[in-house]
């Protein structure tokens, strides 16, 4: 694909959507039903390219999947019966892959290698080696296990008591996967929520994990159960309709059956404070929170994000700083430091690519300052291989009326295959 030109401009958005299936939670689905006993069916799984990877890695470890259009089947019979790896495994893209399988990795009873591409082998992996070491595991790897390639010597893991030293859902799961399989239980301290999917599913395939204030409890030894599993739209990805329906000039349209976890929903805070107009509604469901949500235009005006708040919306910045050129007044981002280690360099890219279309908006080292409100220009952009600045950048180029041309667009295919598709369908674009 490469480069996409994007001429539409749109003005008006109604009707209905969904959008694809929850990234995170998808990966888990799979995670946990090669992990658990007996069959797990998994809809509404998102097809991109890195949810794909985590699939072929559980077929390489010998466990039975199934794809057809409509489910995922998993025949699990838990990590003891998983099979060594003939080769290298490729974690491609995907930061949420690699970390997770790390965890569950150095409970096995074989030796496994892997590695990523070139912006995963840049990603820091020391936060995850650092506390499965404490609990036993045999790692090493590049720069003494800071980055992939990584290899595993799997064996029996110790419990641990760990303060997360990064407010990160990767890592608290890596080490719930490996307490899974260890001896005692294991306390995590986690001193501000990051997003909770693991803990959620984990009691939906019949595990056992407790939260007391700061502290998560998983005990060791645990044996898990297949089922089924409803995959809702990827908040994630709605985000980016969310902020495309508050700035075009005359929206009101509904997406449909998204996940509401509120670990997940921080961009709807700040569009609160910006004034935003929309309407949540929450629909009873066992484990997740789903629902639907109203989007209207409004005007908006500046706001300050930073502290707890951060998990919350962590992969909603890059959206969230072009709507922010979009409200009257200064908005601030801080305390997001984070966005330095993702797929690229969210701070330098988000603010390097919305220069080029006349944007206001400055670097700081921990996030970024935007002056609004300013019209966007045409121009030629680069997603550097990041598929949620593709993203952004695909809205940028929705709401100017000049065009838009991104370079290296394909990588949205991790989160997003068909977003045209969708916005065709609430709107005039052809
Ligand atoms: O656990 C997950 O599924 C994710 C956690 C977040 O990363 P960190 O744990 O590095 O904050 C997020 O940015 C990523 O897109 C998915
Ligand atoms: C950071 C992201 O994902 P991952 O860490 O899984 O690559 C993301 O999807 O924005």
């Amino acid at each position: 694909m490469g480069k996409i030109e994007i001429a539409d401009y749109i003005e008006k958005l109604t009707g209905s959507i969904t959008v694809p299936g929850d990234k995170s939670i998808s990966h888990r689905a799979v995670m946990f039903g090669a992990l658990a006993e007996g069959v797990t069916e998994i809809t509404n799984f998102l097809t991109g390219d890195d949810c794909l990877r985590t699939v072929d890695i559980f077929q390489k470890l010998g466990v039975p999947i199934r794809m057809t259009e409509e489910k995922i089947s998993i025949e699990g019979k838990g990590l003891s019966d998983f099979v060594e790896p003939k080769e290298v495994l490729y974690f491609g893209n995907s930061g949420t892959t690699a970390r997770l399988m790390t965890g569950i990795l150095a409970g096995s009873s074989f030796c496994s290698m892997f590695t990523g591409d070139e912006s995963l082998n840049r990603r820091p992996m020391e936060r995850v080696v650092t506390p499965l070491k404490k609990m036993g595991a045999d790692i090493h790897g590049r720069e003494d296990g800071k980055y992939l390639p990584l290899s595993i010597r799997g064996r029996r893991l110790q419990s641990i008591r760990y303060e997360l030293p990064v407010l990160s859902a990767q890592l608290k799961s890596a080490i719930i996967f490996a307490a899974l399989h260890a001896n005692g239980e294991t306390v995590i301290i986690e001193n501000s929520p990051t997003r909770d999917h693991t803990e959620i599913m984990l009691k939906q395939f019949g595990g056992q994990i407790e939260r007391v204030g700061k502290e998560i409890k998983v005990k060791g030894n645990q044996s898990l159960v297949g089922t089924r599993v409803h995959v809702p739209g990827d908040f994630s990805s709605a985000a980016f309709f969310i902020v495309l329906g508050a700035l075009a000039k005359k929206s009101d349209f509904i997406i449909e059956n998204i996940g509401l976890n509120p670990t997940r929903t921080g961009l709807l805070d700040v569009l609160k404070r910006m004034h935003g107009k929309f309407e949540m509604m929450k629909e009873d469901g066992n484990f997740e929170p789903t629902g639907s949500l109203r989007i209207q235009s409004a005007p908006l005006v500046g706001t300050t994000i930073g502290g707890d708040m951060i998990p919350r919306l962590i992969d909603e910045i890059p959206i969230i700083a072009l709507l922010a050129t979009q409200a009257e007044g200064t908005t601030v981002i801080k305390d997001a430091e984070e966005l330095r280690v993702k797929e690229s360099d969210r701070i330098a890219t988000v603010v390097t690519e919305l220069k080029k279309l006349g944007a206001n908006i400055e670097a700081t080292e921990d996030g970024m300052i935007i002056e609004g409100k300013t019209k966007l220009s045409g121009g030629y952009v680069n997603s550097h291989g990041d598929h949620r600045i593709g993203m952004m950048l695909a809205i940028a180029g929705l709401i100017s009326e000049e065009k838009v041309i991104i370079d290296q667009y394909e990588c949205t295919q991790i989160s997003y295959p068909d977003f045209f598709g969708d916005v065709k369908k609430i709107s005039k674009m052809k």
